[in-house]
């Protein structure tokens, strides 16, 4: 036990401090009349060393109020203060160091994401000083040469965190990604046939607990979610079996699975539907595979029940009978002899769809007419759901929300540490519950959505754009990454897509680059009579393989009834070897490219594009909100029609009777769209 005495002298003057004694667990201070004892923690800070005019003072910083040592001869202060000094520092880094490693841990586990952000707070919380004391000023701290390298490396460590804020996190943040794109430049580089540009790399190595990417058509949005999956694993943040890729329909899944087989990296690595995801986790917690109902699975199967329902709820009570014909008669829709119960099943199955999605709107907030309707469709709805529960058997929106209360109540162990979703805007709210509850359930999952809400067009089936321009009300802490070049069309399309999508205020201001150039008009609008089109077709696919032999066409339209059928097309492609011929509805060509477009059907009225005369009053008070603007979803679907196209695209307007939207194009000052006739 070391023992540092004050001058003789101090009684003499009052002074009540003779002597200091160390002890493991701090110091006893000898005063005149009685004996003090701190401990190491009682002292806030190192003590401060003061010299007099003869002798020095120590200054004692102390939770319990400050103390002076006086009196003390310059060797005795050198080696208390000396003593005092190290000895505190020792104290603090033996508590430091298990914090600081564990602060380490969370630093090395890569991007400084918000919620590793809250969990070092949490940790450095620990250090706040209990209630009444002092609090060490961390900032002002110089650890004395004695210390080791790791005592003062811990010390330093906390005193960097403790004083850090949202702007140091973001250097770190910054300075891993920087990190990222260095050392994997050559995966960024060979992944493609193409290599990456700098914002798809950012976009792959930013990691926050939800990411959405977005970017306009053709920016590559694919091309990124392959990329960031060959990066997570190449990286060692994950192994493939903690990679899940979603997509929506069954084509786009199988096609990533199809990129993620031809690396290494990402072979082990799957791509699934959000069905197949809640038959997977269904089947894993039942221990069997649930059974579909096949009026889930086929659209033909469940209008057939619905129409089949509907007569005999007309057979079978009179009351319903008369209440749905006063309801067509209204409608002025025909019913001689009976109601067309299939056209009215095929119109209504949306709706009883809806109905079971988001429940009964309240009565009072629909008009007579609608609630009559609705009144109508409500029994058809309790028949589905009866004859569903009479099979024992589910549909798909039984599945999803039976796998996610399944995760919420911790039945399903959840194996992935990333998921990646593609085509994001049209994402429903239950889907979104379901990964919602996936990351409550893995606090370490990270989710990565791309998505771009100009081509949102999948409300009629529950997609909730809202979803994405509002992601981080949704998924939190969240980083949302741009691609704004697009490698698909040429500057001639961009002009006429953009403008004509942005025209809805309410969409997501975007500024693409394109990184080809086209001189003249690509976008061509050209008149043509109900009996014409198929001429008018034939003309356009010679000249197309008059310029270019080989080359892909698209034919779309809004409806499938609108477009040439097999006869038509098989007789073009004999005529026109070269070109690779396609027909498909807009909706169904989302995602895809080809080097031509010929959109058909852009007329007026029911079946027009966009269809004018809407049957779905009722629907539309069931569905997710909407912005406001007129045909905003019908434009969004224009606007991916308008974008499939690589080199040029060929409007087919109605001659007699043509779309809005071809009045718009025409006449609404877009210079880059070409007339024709
Ligand atoms: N860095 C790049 N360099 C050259 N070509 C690229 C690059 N990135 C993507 N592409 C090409 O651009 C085209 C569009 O890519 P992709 O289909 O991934 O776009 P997207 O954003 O998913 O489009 P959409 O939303 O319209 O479906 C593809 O032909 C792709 O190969």
């Amino acid at each position: 036990m070391q023992v540092f005495r004050a001058h003789w002298l101090a009684p003499w003057f009052n002074h009540p401090f003779l002597a200091c004694e160390i002890t493991h667990q701090g110091l006893v201070l000898h005063l005149k009349n009685e004996r003090h004892s701190l401990t190491w923690q009682d002292l806030t800070a190192p003590p401060a060393r003061i010299k007099g005019w003869r002798f020095y003072r120590l200054h004692l910083y102390c939770a319990q109020g400050d103390l002076e040592l006086a009196w003390l001869p310059k060797p005795v202060a050198d080696a208390l203060y000396k003593l005092l000094t190290l000895t505190w520092y020792q104290v603090l880094a033996a508590r430091a160091l298990p914090l600081a490693t564990q602060c380490l841990q969370l630093l090395e586990q890569g991007y400084l994401r918000q919620s590793r952000w809250q969990q070092l707070q949490k940790l450095l919380a620990t250090l706040e000083p209990a209630a009444g004391k002092q609090a060490i000023n961390w900032a002002s701290l110089t650890p004395p040469a004695e210390l080791s390298d790791r005592e003062a490396a811990a010390i330093g460590l906390l005193s960097t965190l403790i004083t850090a804020d949202e702007a140091w996190r973001e250097h770190c943040c910054a300075e891993y990604c920087q990190q990222m794109l260095t050392d994997y430049a050559d995966l960024f580089d060979s992944l493609e046939t193409h290599p990456l540009t700098d914002a798809q790399r950012l976009a792959c190595v930013v990691d926050e607990d939800a990411n959405l990417v977005l970017a306009g058509a053709g920016c590559g949005k694919t091309s990124v979610m392959m990329a960031r999956a060959a990066f997570l694993v190449a990286s060692h943040q994950a192994k493939p079996q903690e990679l899940l890729l979603l997509a929506f329909g069954n084509e786009a899944a199988s096609e990533m699975s199809d990129r993620l087989a031809r690396h290494s990296s990402t072979s082990g690595v799957h791509a699934r539907t959000f069905h197949a995801l809640g038959l997977m986790i269904l089947s894993k917690v039942e221990g069997a595979m649930p059974t579909l109902s096949p009026l889930a699975q086929q659209d033909s199967a469940r209008v057939k029940a619905l129409a089949n329902w509907l007569a005999e709820l007309c057979q079978q009570d009179e009351s319903y009978r008369q209440a749905l014909y006063g309801w067509l008669k209204n409608k002025r829709i025909s019913i001689t002899p009976e109601p067309d119960y299939h056209k009215l099943a095929r119109e209504w199955a949306p709706i009883v769809a809806a109905l079971k999605l988001y429940g009964e709107p309240n009565l009072t907030d629909l008009s007579p007419e609608l609630a009559a309707q609705l009144s109508l469709i409500l029994p058809l709805l309790h028949r589905y759901q009866h004859e569903l529960a009479e099979q024992g058997k589910i549909d798909f929106d039984d599945m999803i929300e039976q796998a996610t209360d399944f995760i919420r109540q911790g039945r399903f162990s959840v194996p992935w540490r990333y998921i990646l979703v593609d085509e994001f805007q049209d994402i429903s709210g239950p889907r979104a519950h379901l990964l919602q509850a996936l990351r409550d359930a893995a606090p370490e999952l990270s989710l990565f959505c791309v998505g771009d809400d100009w081509q949102a067009i999948y409300r009629f089936s529950g997609g909730d754009v809202r979803l994405t321009t509002r992601f981080a009300d949704t998924f939190g802490a969240s980083r949302i990454t741009r691609l704004d070049k697009t490698f698909r069309f040429n500057n001639q399309i961009e002009q006429v897509a953009s403008r004509f999508v942005q025209q809805n205020p309410e969409q997501l201001t975007k500024t693409l680059t394109t990184h080809t150039q086209s001189a003249s008009p690509c976008v061509h609008v050209l008149p043509v009579t109900a009996h014409g089109q198929t001429e008018a077709i034939s003309r356009l696919l010679g000249q197309i393989a008059a310029e270019q032999p080989q080359a892909s066409v698209y034919l779309l339209a809004r409806f499938r009834f609108s477009l040439p059928d097999l006869a038509q097309l098989t007789a073009w492609r004999k005529r026109f070897v070269g070109l690779e011929i396609v027909t498909q509805t807009v909706h169904a060509a989302k995602g895809k490219e080809a080097d031509h477009v010929i959109m058909l059907g852009l007329g007026r009225g029911k079946y027009g594009f966009p269809p004018e005369q809407s049957t779905t009053g009722l629907l539309e008070r069931l569905l997710p909100e909407t912005d406001s603007f007129a045909y905003a979803e019908e434009r969004r679907l224009f606007y991916v029609g308008l974008t499939r196209a690589r080199q040029q695209v060929f409007l087919l307007a109605d001659a007699q009777q043509p779309s809005v939207f071809i009045k718009e194009l025409t006449s609404g000052g877009y210079p880059s769209v070409s007339k024709w006739g």
